[in-house]
């Protein structure tokens, strides 16, 4: 698992190692992994001009030092100083150090034409300008320096890609494009989350020696690893009913191929058994392609509700499926929530529930229950749930934006804190989907998983995602754990299927067996 902390975090844990470290450790350490990397990089791109960013703080003062260093080396080495206070704004030592160790110095406040000519001949630069102590966006004098790159060097981001927001909560437009960042100790939220992702580039974690094992991460994001430790293997013991039945509520007479979809992915899924229940176009087809599922309500251990359910449907197999739908979201069965079923939530369940929506199904459902709450209803499951609920009197239904409209591009501009508005409005883990797929559930990090291609966004894909999800939450995983892996398997098995070209969705979900079965062979095979 890769696991992001927090600021405060990190400062702690920067405090406690420097503490027991000689002065100056920390930032040496950060600076030598920062120009070993560069140095590496230099061996690959054309030409060996290496300007450092240098803005005021100690991000300043690693580049500085590495800076320093490759000069050493023998690069052609050279240091921008950004702050308008030109020498004596930026860390003292490091500016002696590269100095004597003969870069050359350009001060931006003194000359801003010849900072912009360095910067523009670098074919690897070294953004310094902020780190964890930055505010999202760059001041005008930086982000002329910043434009001043050329499109074919390598920009190597110091611990962050300046500009960004380090907690990754909020987008930033004016923000240095890395190809690649190099952060110190751990990852910060940023690196993993969308608002900064795509800006990060490549990551390369270096050791400075703080210690931050036993301290919670903000984002977690599951590895290959963790499919060994997670993913439920049957054992001697074990018959189809111990390992999990499925429900899947799904498919119509209008969206039939999201039954197939669903179901072809639990059973690929390894699931132990599945129930389908649907009207007869979806019964049929599902027949021929998922022989091993059983057609019609029975017991189960969790259900998936919604891919391709069509809600507006009147005939009587229709309203008997969305009986069984409704059902199942009153039940204290362990529920995954997609597509049609969205429209069926009316508040908290009083069972483990994942909520799978896009970002706009997720606007729509904030809009729905968040208008909701501003009027009178109490926001709560209808059925046994809801009184459950109740009874054990928990708290209304609350958001900062009661009864306003959420668009999508709004969830697109702030997908975190969407994603939490509702996870606290529905107590419910909510996935939502995306080039960075969001789990979210409260009083648990954030898992962010990005393992998909882009070929990925295709029809019928969140269906399979599904049907993966209620697999494992029907063997017992918890919900955070089960939207987690499953989006994890998903996208993996979408890499492997698409091998850099298109994809259909149907392809992913018979790609699962094979996926699951090589991640298996993996940790079996891996020392220790
Ligand atoms: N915390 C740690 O464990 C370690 C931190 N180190 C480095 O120290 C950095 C943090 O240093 P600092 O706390 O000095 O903070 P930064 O260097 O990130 O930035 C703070 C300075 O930048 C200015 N600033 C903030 N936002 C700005 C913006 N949008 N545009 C222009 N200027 C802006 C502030 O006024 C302040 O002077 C880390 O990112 C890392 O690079 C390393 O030296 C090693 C260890
Ligand atoms: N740009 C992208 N890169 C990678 N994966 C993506 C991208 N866009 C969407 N996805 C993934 O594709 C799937 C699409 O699901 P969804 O939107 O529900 O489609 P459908 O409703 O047609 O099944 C989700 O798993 C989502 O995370
Ligand atoms: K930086």
């Amino acid at each position: 698992m890769i696991r992001a902390h927090s600021v405060e975090a990190v400062r702690a844990a920067e405090a406690a190692a420097m503490a027991r470290l000689p002065e100056g450790e920390l930032m040496s350490r950060a600076a030598h992994g920062l120009a070993e990397v560069a140095a590496a990089r230099l061996a690959d791109v054309e030409g060996t001009t290496v300007v450092g960013l240098v803005g005021a703080g100690d991000n300043g003062g690693d580049t500085l030092y590495a800076v320093a260093q490759l000069a050493e080396s023998g690069f052609a080495s050279a240091a921008v100083l950004v702050p308008s206070a030109g020498r004596s704004g930026v860390h003292a030592a490091g500016l002696r150090a590269a100095e004597s160790a003969g870069a050359l110095v350009h001060v931006a406040a003194e000359d801003p034409e010849d900072a912009v000519e360095a910067v523009a001949e670098a074919a690897l630069v070294l953004d310094g300008i902020v780190g964890i102590g930055g505010r999202p966006g760059l001041r005008p004098e930086a982000a002329r320096l910043v434009d001043a790159i050329d499109d074919d060097a390598w920009v190597i981001a110091v611990d962050l890609a300046s500009g960004l927001d380090p907690a990754g909560e909020s987008g930033e437009d004016d923000a240095v494009w890395a190809d690649e960042t190099v952060t110190f100790g751990t990852p910060k939220p940023v690196h993993l989350l969308p608002a900064g992702e795509a800006a990060t580039g490549r990551l390369t974690v270096v050791d400075i020696g703080i210690e931050v094992d036993d301290v919670p991460a903000a984002v977690e994001r599951l590895t290959w690893d963790d499919v060994t430790t997670l993913w439920p293997v049957p054992g001697r013991g074990d018959d189809k009913y111990s390992r999990g039945v499925l429900g899947v509520v799904a498919g119509s007479e209008a969206y039939p191929g999201a039954a197939v979809l669903c179901t072809t992915a639990a059973a690929e899924a390894g699931v132990g058994m599945l129930r389908y229940v649907g009207t007869p176009t979806p019964v049929g087809l599902v027949h021929q392609a998922v022989p091993e599922a059983v057609v019609g309500e029975g017991r189960v251990q969790a259900w998936v509700v919604g891919p391709g359910l069509d809600t507006d449907a009147d005939d009587e197999r229709a309203r008997e499926q969305l009986d069984a739908a409704r059902a199942a979201l009153g039940s204290d069965l362990p529920v995954v929530v997609d597509a049609g079923g969205l429209a069926l939530v009316e508040g908290r369940r009083g069972a483990p529930t994942v909520l799978t929506p896009h970002a706009g199904e997720l606007a729509r459902l904030l809009t729905r229950l968040e208008g909701r709450s501003a009027g009178t209803d109490d926001g709560t499951q209808g059925g046994s749930g809801a009184t459950a609920d109740r009874d054990r009197g928990e708290r209304p239904v609350t958001g900062p934006a009661r009864g306003a409209e959420t668009t999508a591009d709004d969830v697109k501009a702030d997908p975190l804190g969407h994603a939490r508005r509702l996870a606290a409005l529905t107590g419910a883990t909510v996935l939502l989907k995306g080039a960075t797929t969001l789990v979210v559930t409260e009083g648990e990090p954030v898992r962010s998983q990005a393992d998909a291609p882009s070929w990925l966004a295709t029809a019928g894909a969140g269906d399979v995602l599904s049907g993966v999800i209620g697999a494992l939450l029907a063997s017992g995983l918890a919900p955070h754990d089960a939207a987690s892996l499953g989006a994890l398997v998903h996208g993996v098995a979408a890499d492997r299927a698409s091998g850099g070209g298109p994809l259909r969705a149907l392809a992913v979900a018979h790609g699962l067996r094979p996926t699951v079965r090589d991640l298996l062979a993996r940790g079996r095979s891996a020392p220790g």
